[in-house]
C-alpha cells in the first residue's frame, strides 16, 4: 500500500528534481550542464541553417547573383553546419561520461541507503520494492537518471528551434501559426495517451517480463542443476516458460493495438496540418507574389514548426516520466530511519569490559505479521555470561538475538545495555560491541584473510592464523594455494577455491573471533560442522568466549552444557531456564526433547562408539 501510495503522488516535482540533479551535478562533474546547453546550441543551430540553406541559395539564383558568390555561400553554410555537427557529436560521445558520473553516484547514494539503513527496514518489501525501482533506473546508460541530461538538451534544442521558426513565420497569419500549434498539440495528446497507457501498464509488462526472464534463466543456474535433473523438472519449467512467454505476447499484442491508432490519429493530424498550411502558402504566393525563396522558406518552417511544438511537448512528457523516477529515488534516499545513527549518542566501547544487556518486558511482532514472536521476555544476560537458547523451530531464538544485537526494536518493552535503552545510541556504535555467526552467511569473493579480517588492508596476519586455528580451518586453508591469500568464490576470481558448507562456517567462526567484540552470539554455529569438527569448538568454546559475554543458539541439547545458564523459548516466551542438569531434573519440556535427542544415541551409535550411558557425551544428540 505504502509503496503504491509512493508511486502515485510523487512528493517532489520536475522542477525540484530537475535542481537536485543540477546540485549533484554540480558536486560530481560540472561540465554536464554546460555539455547539455552546448549541445542544444549545436543540434537548434544546425537545423535552423539548414532552414535557410535552400532558400538563400535560390534567392541568389533568382536575382542572377555571382556564382562565385553563391559558391562562398554554399561553403560557408556547409562550414558552418561541419562546425555545429561536428561539436555536438564530439559533445554527445566524449561527454558522455561525466553524465554517467552522476549517475554513478545517485546509485552509490542508493547502495550506501540500503546498505546502512535500520535492519527492520530490509524486512520491509515496500523498501525492497523501492530500492529495486531505483537500482532500475539507473542501471544502465539509457535508464532514466542519464537520460534526463539527453532530455534536457531535446528542451533546449526545440525551444530554441521553435523560437527561431516562430520569428521566421511572424510576417504570416497568425492563425495559421495557431492552427499548426493546435494540430501538433492534438498529435501530442494522442501520443501522450499511449505513454499513460504504458506507464499504468507498467507493472504488469514489467511483472510478465522478470517472469519470462527468470523461468528462462532458470535452466541455466548451477543451484538448480541437481533439482532440475533429479526431479525431472525440465517439462514443468518448460510449461511454466511457455506460459509466461504466451502472457507476455499478449500484453505486447495489446501495447501494438494502442500505438497503431496513436499513430493513425498522428498521421491524419500531420496530414491536415500540412494541408491547410500549403493551400494558404499557395494561396499568398499568388496573391502577394511571393518570390519562390520565400516560398520555399515559408514552407520548410511551417513543417519544422509543428515538429518544434510537439518536440516541447513530448520531452516534457519524457522529463515528467523521468522525474517520477528520480522523485522515487529521492523518497527512497529519505526513507524514515526508525534507529538512531550520526544522530544518536557516541558509544565508545570500553576495552575490557563486560557489558551486561537486558530484556525488560520486551515483545516483538514482524511487520505485517499477525501475532507476536517474542511476548514480554525478561532476559537478563550477565556480564561475562555464556548463554545457551533453546527451542523448537521457529520458537523465536534468531530474532531474540536480533533484538540482543540491536537489528531489530522490541515493539514493546526495552533492550538496556548497562541499563540504558540502546535507543538513544547510534547504532552503528552498538553494532561494535557483537561479533556473530548467524545461520545465512556472507562471504565475499575476495581472500581468505580479508574475509577473515573484514578489510583490504592493515591485516593483522598474525591474528587470522590464530583465529583460523581457533576456528579449526587452519589446516584446510594451509593446503590451498596462497595459504591465507588464496581467493574464495568463483563470482569474479575464476581460480577461486570453494569452500564445503562446514568450511564456510569455520571461516565465519574465525571472522567473529578476529572482531575481538565484547559479546559474541552464535546462532547455531556448528549446524553445518561435522561431529569431530564440532566437538574441537565445543572444546574450544570456554577460550573463545573467555573475557565476553556470549549468546549461543543450538539445536544440539548437549552442547549447551557448558554454557553457564540455558533458556528454552516456547511460543516465544522463555518457558523454562537453568543449567542443564538442572532442567533435566526439573523434567520440564527441556527434558522431554533432550530425551527425545539422546534416545537413538543410548540406542545404538552411542553405545558403539563408547559414549555416557546418561546419553550427555557432547558430541550425542541429533537436532530438533
Ligand atoms: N522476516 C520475518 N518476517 C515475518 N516473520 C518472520 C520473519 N523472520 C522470522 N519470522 C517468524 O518468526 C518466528 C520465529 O522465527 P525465528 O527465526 O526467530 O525462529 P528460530 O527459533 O530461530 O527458528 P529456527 O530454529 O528454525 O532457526 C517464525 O514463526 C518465523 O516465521
Amino acid at each position: 500500500m505504502e509503496a503504491e501510495a509512493r508511486s502515485a503522488k510523487p512528493r517532489y516535482g520536475m522542477w525540484s528534481n530537475t535542481g537536485f540533479m543540477l546540485s549533484i551535478a554540480w558536486r560530481v562533474s560540472r561540465n554536464v550542464p554546460f555539455a547539455v546547453t552546448a549541445m542544444a546550441v549545436c543540434a537548434s543551430g544546425a537545423a535552423i541553417t539548414e532552414l535557410f540553406i535552400a532558400p538563400v541559395i535560390l534567392g541568389r539564383i533568382e536575382s542572377h547573383a555571382s556564382a562565385s558568390g553563391t559558391m562562398l555561400a554554399i561553403a560557408a553554410f556547409t562550414a558552418v553546419l561541419m562546425a555545429l555537427n561536428g561539436a555536438h557529436e564530439y559533445l554527445d560521445t566524449c561527454k558522455v561520461f561525466d553524465r554517467t558520473e552522476v549517475r554513478d553516484n545517485l546509485l552509490w547514494s542508493i547502495g550506501r541507503k540500503t546498505a546502512g539503513t535500520s535492519y527492520i527496514n530490509t524486512l520491509d518489501p515496500a523498501f525492497r520494492a523501492a530500492e529495486r525501482k531505483c537500482s532500475d533506473a539507473c542501471n544502465s546508460n539509457w535508464a532514466p537518471t542519464e537520460r534526463f541530461w539527453s532530455t534536457w538538451t531535446e528542451i533546449l534544442t526545440n525551444v530554441i528551434g521553435f523560437a527561431v521558426y516562430l520569428a521566421v513565420l511572424s510576417g504570416l497569419d497568425p492563425r495559421l501559426i495557431a492552427v499548426v500549434i493546435a494540430t501538433a498539440a492534438a498529435s501530442y495528446l494522442s501520443g501522450r495517451r499511449i505513454n499513460e497507457w504504458g506507464y499504468r501498464h507498467r507493472e504488469e509488462g514489467q511483472t510478465a517480463l522478470k517472469r519470462f526472464d527468470y523461468l528462462n534463466d532458470l535452466g541455466a543456474k548451477r543451484e538448480y542443476a541437481k533439482d532440475i535433473r533429479i526431479f525431472g523438472l525440465r517439462p514443468w519449467i518448460l510449461e511454466l516458460r511457455a506460459g509466461a512467454l504466451r502472457t507476455l505476447a499478449a500484453f505486447h499484442a495489446r501495447r501494438e493495438r494502442t500505438t497503431m491508432w496513436a499513430n493513425v490519429i498522428d498521421v491524419a493530424l500531420t496530414f491536415a496540418r500540412n494541408g491547410v498550411a500549403y493551400a494558404y502558402l499557395i494561396w499568398i504566393t499568388l496573391a502577394q507574389e511571393l518570390s519562390a525563396s520565400q516560398f520555399l522558406l515559408y514552407f520548410t518552417a511551417i513543417s519544422g514548426f509543428g515538429m518544434w511544438v510537439t518536440g516541447i511537448l513530448d520531452q516534457f512528457a519524457e522529463l515528467n516520466k523521468e522525474s517520477l523516477e528520480l522523485s522515487q529515488i529521492r523518497e527512497f534516499l529519505d526513507w524514515p530511519e526508525p534507529f538512531a545513527f550520526e544522530d544518536g549518542e557516541p558509544l565508545q566501547r570500553r576495552i575490557g569490559h563486560a557489558y551486561q544487556i537486558t530484556l525488560d518486558h520486551v515483545s516483538f511482532r514482524y511487520p505485517g505479521a499477525g501475532v507476536d514472536t517474542l511476548t514480554d521476555v525478561n532476559l537478563d544476560i550477565h556480564a561475562g555470561e555464556r548463554l545457551a537458547v533453546v527451542g523448537l523451530n521457529g520458537a523465536g531464538k534468531t530474532t531474540l538475538i536480533k533484538l540482543v544485537c540491536g537489528f531489530l526494536d522490541p515493539t514493546a518493552g526495552r533492550v538496556l545495555l548497562d541499563g540504558e535503552d540502546i535507543r538513544r545510541y547510534d547504532r552503528r556504535d552498538y553494532y561494535e560491541l557483537f561479533a556473530a555467526v548467524f545461520q545465512d552467511f556472507s562471504v565475499l569473493d575476495s581472500t581468505i584473510a580479508q574475509n577473515v579480517a573484514q578489510r583490504f588492508d592493515g591485516i593483522d596476519r598474525e591474528r587470522v592464523r590464530a583465529c583460523l586455528h581457533e576456528a579449526g580451518l587452519a589446516d584446510a586453508v594451509d593446503a590451498l594455494p596462497g595459504g591465507p591469500d588464496a581467493h574464495i568464490g568463483r563470482a569474479v576470481y575464476e581460480d577461486g577455491v570453494e569452500l564445503s558448507g562446514g568450511q564456510t562456517q569455520r571461516l565465519m567462526l574465525a571472522r567473529a573471533l578476529y572482531k575481538d567484540a565484547p559479546i559474541l552470539l552464535l546462532d547455531e554455529p556448528t549446524a553445518a560442522l561435522d561431529p569431530i569438527a564440532e566437538n574441537d569448538i565445543y572444546l574450544h568454546y570456554n577460550r573463545m568466549t573467555a573475557g565476553r559475554t556470549s549468546v549461543f543458539i543450538s539445536h544440539r541439547l548437549a552442547s549447551t552444557r557448558f554454557c553457564d545458564r540455558i533458556i528454552f523459548l516456547s511460543d516465544g516466551r522463555i518457558a523454562e531456564q537453568g543449567t542443564h542438569e538442572s532442567l533435566l531434573a526439573a523434567g520440564g519440556g527441556y527434558a522431554r526433547l533432550f530425551a527425545v535427542q539422546s534416545k537413538y544415541y543410548r540406542d545404538g551409535v552411542a553405545g558403539d562408539t563408547g559414549g555416557d550411558a546418561d546419553g550427555t557425551d557432547a558430541a550425542e544428540g541429533g537436532t530438533l
